[in-house]
């Protein structure tokens, strides 16, 4: 996915790793890719998938037989050597938070600085605090904070160590739906304003959709598929297993807004959108997130409808979903796909077949940020 990048811009990996069957459960994490050292890697797949111990092999928590880790042009393993956890520049970020209890939020932060064997830069700690909003909370201790002040120091404490990597292992997993809706954007703030690459394991595709430039997707130990995220979340085959979640993300730009009505136009590669006006700006770039229940399907565009976007499109593939009255529909607009779940009767009624041209109506748009 990465072919024109630079080895110093990349991240390398390729491990093989199997825990014995007497062990457990003989699980075997088999891959072997390549992808941009930078923005968000989501590793994406279901439970027992081999996320957390693709995690750990990066790491250096696991030790895979045959492996290989480059970090930008940087040797962490390979057959030569392999350099131990402590040596590694990365930050960790786990579901529940490490801090230690016995000191203050700032008392775990003095903790990591000096730890990370850099003398203090005021900047940077600054930065880090304003940042993650936690400069009213230094004095608590862990358990005085909340589920996503503990996450939000813990990324601070990363963060100060000075990483070239952050792992992030399901960050938001402890947490419950308001506390996540409150901590993302933090994270988003994170990603716009730290040169570091992150690798973000999650199973959610609410996240991935929100914060990944890139996706890799693990099944049983091995990689799947991998891509952007606008590539990954609009393969038919992945969308199965989503299910109500499935959906692309468009990336657009706000192009007008319309004082009267409350609405705001996003231009994308070759199409537009109306959305309602969130007060961005117009030029200010945004993420959309079209839900596949949300695109109906017609042969022709309507006037007398209440559906305020409606796309030309060409038809893609087909897929059918486990739900027997239900399938998938790939989509085409321009450079850009979109995908839509309507019955199997619509899909006979309509004749669809691909290559064939008809209209999208697409019922809602979300803005995630
Ligand atoms: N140390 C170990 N010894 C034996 N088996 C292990 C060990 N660690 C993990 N496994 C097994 O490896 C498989 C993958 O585990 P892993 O934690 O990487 O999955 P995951 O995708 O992160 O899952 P989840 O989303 O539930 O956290 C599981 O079947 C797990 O039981």
């Amino acid at each position: 996915m990465s072919t024109s990048l630079e080895p110093a811009e990349l991240i390398q990996a390729r491990f093989q790793l199997r825990f014995s069957a007497q062990t457990s459960t003989g699980f075997a994490l088999d891959l072997d890719t390549e992808f941009p050292g930078r923005g968000v890697t989501a590793i994406f797949g279901q439970s027992g998938s081999g996320k957390t111990t693709l995690l750990r092999c990066v790491a250096g928590l696991e030790r895979a037989t045959d492996g290989r880790l480059v970090v930008k042009g940087e040797v962490w393993q390979d057959e030569q050597g392999f350099r131990p956890t402590h040596k590694r520049p990365l930050g960790y970020v786990f579901q529940e938070s490490s801090l230690f209890p016995h000191l203050t939020a700032q008392g775990n932060l003095d903790y990591a600085i000096k730890r990370s064997g850099y003398p203090h830069d005021e900047d940077l700690y600054q930065r880090v605090l304003s940042i993650m909003g936690i400069e009213p909370v230094l004095e608590r201790y862990p358990s005085q904070l909340s589920g996503g002040e503990r996450q939000r120091v813990a990324i601070a404490r990363a963060l100060l160590i000075r990483p070239r990597l952050l792992l992030m292992d399901e960050p938001l997993a402890s947490l419950d739906a308001a506390r996540k809706q409150e901590i993302l954007p933090y994270l988003e703030k994170l990603h716009a304003s730290f040169d570091l690459p992150i690798l973000y394991v999650s199973h959610s595709v609410d996240e991935v959709a929100r914060l990944a430039d890139q996706v890799l997707v693990l099944d049983e130990g091995r990689l799947i598929d991998q891509g952007p995220v606008s590539e990954v979340l609009s393969h038919l085959d992945r969308s199965l297993g989503m299910g109500e979640d499935a959906g692309v993300v468009l990336q657009g730009r706000v192009t007008e807004r319309d004082n009267r009505w409350h609405l705001a136009r996003v231009a994308f590669d070759r199409g537009e959108l109306w959305i309602g006006d969130g007060g961005d700006p117009v030029g200010q770039p945004l993420r959309l997130r079209i839900l596949a229940r949300d695109i109906s399907l017609a042969h022709s565009p309507h006037a007398d409808t209440s559906v305020l976007n409606q796309l030309p499109v060409e038809v893609e593939d087909i897929a059918d979903d486990h739900n027997p009255a239900m399938a998938w529909v790939r989509l085409k607009a321009g450079s850009e796909r979109l995908i839509a779940r309507v019955t199997r009767r619509s899909v006979a009624h309509l004749a669809l077949a691909p290559g064939q041209r008809i209209w999208a109506y697409i019922k809602s748009v979300a803005i995630v940020r």
